[in-house]
């Protein structure tokens, strides 16, 4: 059932960025690969910059940045840097990973005024189901759709398509909360109003992203939505 009294009856949330703090945790994941390689380490605001395309452009961008594959992932080496970064990152996806201050209360909040909740990212499936156990947001989630688990992910709006079909909403009833240009251009393909944090990992001042509002913390955008999401 969707609820009719509230604004947006679906919020659909991106994870990294956005719910969870994921950079220190892939840069950590990132530089013990390349410490094995012989490769100088990342910053984790260098690698902030190559987050929210999914896990294979992340890892291409990485060794790119030291001059290794061109940032390509059709660089004949990129497979097998990916694998190793999966199987590594995928063991222990959860150390040095946090959520942002509210995230819980946010998603408790909004399921409090009977919207029902999805999650859209392009982390690979199984470690993001892993995350929102350990940081405990799997509860308040209805639909996780990750970067693999259909057959294109974002920018195409399939995954959110996707988890509003699940939700049984159209694209007007829902509101998509991301981070990046990633998140803009799905949600306007999918026709989907899109609000964004500025805390997250966006190369391009979200700002400029034709978000109808920007936020700076998710207890913000809790409060707008429950609010009556007015202008
Ligand atoms: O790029 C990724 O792997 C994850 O990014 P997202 O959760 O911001 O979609
Ligand atoms: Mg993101």
């Amino acid at each position: 059932m969707i609820a009719p009294a509230v604004p947006f009856p679906v919020v659909v949330f991106d994870l990294d960025g956005t719910l969870l703090q994921s950079v220190p945790s892939l840069t950590r994941t990132l530089n013990v690969q390349f410490a094995e390689d012989g490769i100088a380490p990342l910053s984790e605001a260098e690698v902030g910059l190559m987050v929210g395309e999914g896990v294979g452009l992340l890892v291409a961008r990485a060794y790119g940045a030291r001059g290794i594959g061109g940032g390509d992932i059709h660089d004949p080496g990129h497979a097998a840097r990916l694998a190793r970064f999966s199987a590594r990152y995928n063991a222990d996806p959860v150390t040095d990973a946090r959520v942002y201050p509210g995230a819980v209360e946010t998603l408790r909040a909004l399921k409090d005024q009977g919207i029902r909740l999805g999650l859209c990212t392009n982390k690979p499936e199984a470690p993001t189901l892993v995350l929102i156990e350990a940081t405990g947001l799997a509860p308040f989630l209805d639909v996780v759709v990750g970067g693999d688990t259909l057959p294109r992910r974002k920018p195409d709006p399939l995954p959110l398509r996707h988890v509003l079909d699940h939700l049984g909403a159209t694209p007007d009833q829902a509101l998509y909360v991301g981070d990046s240009p990633t998140d803009a251009a799905c949600a306007q393909a999918a026709g989907v109003t899109l609000a964004l944090l500025s805390h997250g990992y966006s190369r391009v001042p979200v700002e400029t992203l034709g978000a109808k509002r920007v936020f700076d913390s998710l207890p913000a955008l809790a409060r707008w939505v429950t609010d009556g999401a007015g202008d």
